[in-house]
């Protein structure tokens, strides 16, 4: 088997295709391409790493490409483009020895028969290995790295200065941040994991999740700080009727089960309902699983409390999913403003007089959250916000809107390594 470091490169290549010419989800390009996963733990990390910083610094990268290539590489000569990106992405942000980097991607653009390439690469590459620095001087990243889209819909949102902190948060990579169903000071121990005000672990040094102590006993599981919070505003749920709509994985029914509610769990998905039923059994926890459309699923008897964590665009997720910001658009969130429309009124239907909705996107766009929630207000005099309050949220009493919503972005806790942007309302009828 080829396991040198062209076997790697030439993996990170196709899955960079698969990602921004045909618009996969790295994740899942990852996944699916089974050069990659016959690659060794070590290699696997490269490429992540590899592709994650290509896709991070994309348009500082391409910045500097488009002033040293005179042609674009398109059609056949597509994956010359890609070999270029990640070749600048080694030697502008890894650090890779440039004779690795140079030779390696001449190889890369030879293996796939284009041989006319082979000396613009080298060029190319040799021009930045030498002169990167001086390439990249003057050169705003925050800006250059984040679409036009969405840098004009957060300046609408939040105006320059928030939206210049938010695009430099996405700059670096997001801590691995876990979830325990108790005893979070001796786990802290355990994982040498930092114990956040809101009880969520950040472990500094990331490392094999499932080789950790209690993963596979189904002690903790990985859930981002802000991720942790929409299920905990449900306040109380000890023996309550609690619905879980759009709950795959599952990452907050688990919290739902282990704070001792009586789970049902509604996934559209049923490869994903499936993976919750995993992770339910690894930690020994179970809930009533429903595969449906949450939007036209009614229920026999009416919940106590309901959480809806609706389908969103994840662009509060960028310094983890960096490609959602070149695979998205605003037709996107159009498209998923509508669902989310549904998706509420129905969760209003299935709610108990007087019961709580809590209603969360992980999303930075203000059409996926507020907008939804005064549309609701608006249509549905009998519905009440209930304001989140400063307890509810130690450390975060910033994050509180001054309609009493939750609203984190990603330069949050910046010191301690940032959070993912979620929007969260709730509501009682
Ligand atoms: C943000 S993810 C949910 C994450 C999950 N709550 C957790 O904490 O692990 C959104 C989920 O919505 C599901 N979904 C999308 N449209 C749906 C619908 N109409 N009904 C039910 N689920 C839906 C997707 O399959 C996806 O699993």
């Amino acid at each position: 088997m080829d396991v040198t470091p062209l076997a790697s490169r030439r993996a990170a290549v196709d899955v960079l295709m698969a990602c921004l010419d045909k618009g996969q989800p790295l994740d899942d390009a990852l996944a699916g391409h089974r050069g990659f996963t016959a690659l060794d733990p070590r290699d696997r990390a490269f490429v992540r790493l590899l592709l994650a910083t290509t896709v991070r610094h994309l348009g500082e990268i391409e910045g500097v490409l488009s002033g040293l290539i005179t042609k674009p590489l398109e059609g056949a000569n597509a994956v010359g483009r890609q070999v270029l990106r990640l070749g600048a992405a080694q030697l502008m942000f890894l650090g890779t020895p440039p004779h690795a980097a140079v030779d390696t991607s001449v190889r890369l653009v030879e293996d796939a028969g284009l041989h006319h390439l082979k000396g613009l690469v080298n060029a190319v590459l040799r021009r930045i290995s030498r002169d990167g620095d001086a390439l990249l001087v003057d050169r705003d990243p925050a800006r250059l790295n984040t679409p036009r889209w969405l840098w004009e819909s957060w300046i609408h949102a939040y105006g320059e200065d928030t939206t210049r902190a938010i695009a430099s948060a996405h700059l670096q990579e997001a801590p691995l941040d876990i979830t325990v169903r108790r005893d979070a000071d001796h786990w802290a121990g355990q994982l040498e994991a930092e114990k956040l005000p809101t009880g969520t672990l950040r472990r500094k040094g990331g490392g094999h999740i499932a080789e950790l102590p209690g993963f596979a006993e189904g002690t903790w599981w990985v859930q981002d700080a802000a991720a942790a919070l929409p299920a905990r505003l449900l306040g109380d749920v000890t023996d309550k009727r609690v619905a879980d709509l759009c709950a795959a994985p599952g990452g907050k029914t688990m919290q739902l089960c282990a704070a001792g509610a009586q789970v049902t769990a509604v996934d559209i998905s049923a490869r994903r309902m499936t993976r919750l039923g995993e992770n339910l059994a690894r930690a020994g926890l179970s809930a009533n699983l429903v595969t449906a459309d949450a939007s036209k699923w009614m229920p026999e008897e009416k919940f106590d409390a309901i959480l809806l964590d609706a389908p969103c665009s994840g662009t509060g997720t960028l310094r983890r999913h960096p490609d959602i910001a070149w695979l998205k658009d605003e037709e996107d969130v159009a498209r998923l403003t509508v669902t989310q429309d549904r998706l509420l009124m129905r969760a209003l239907d299935m709610l108990k007089p007087g019961g709580t909705l809590v209603y969360a996107v992980c999303s930075l766009q203000e059409d996926e959250g507020i907008e939804r929630i005064n549309g609701v207000l608006v249509r549905n005099p009998q519905v009440k916000r209930v304001r989140v309050t400063p307890a509810e949220v130690p450390g975060l009493e910033d994050a509180i809107t001054p309609r009493g919503d939750l609203r984190t972005l990603p330069f949050m806790w910046a010191d301690r390594g940032g959070l993912d942007g979620f929007y969260v309302a709730r509501l009682t009828a």
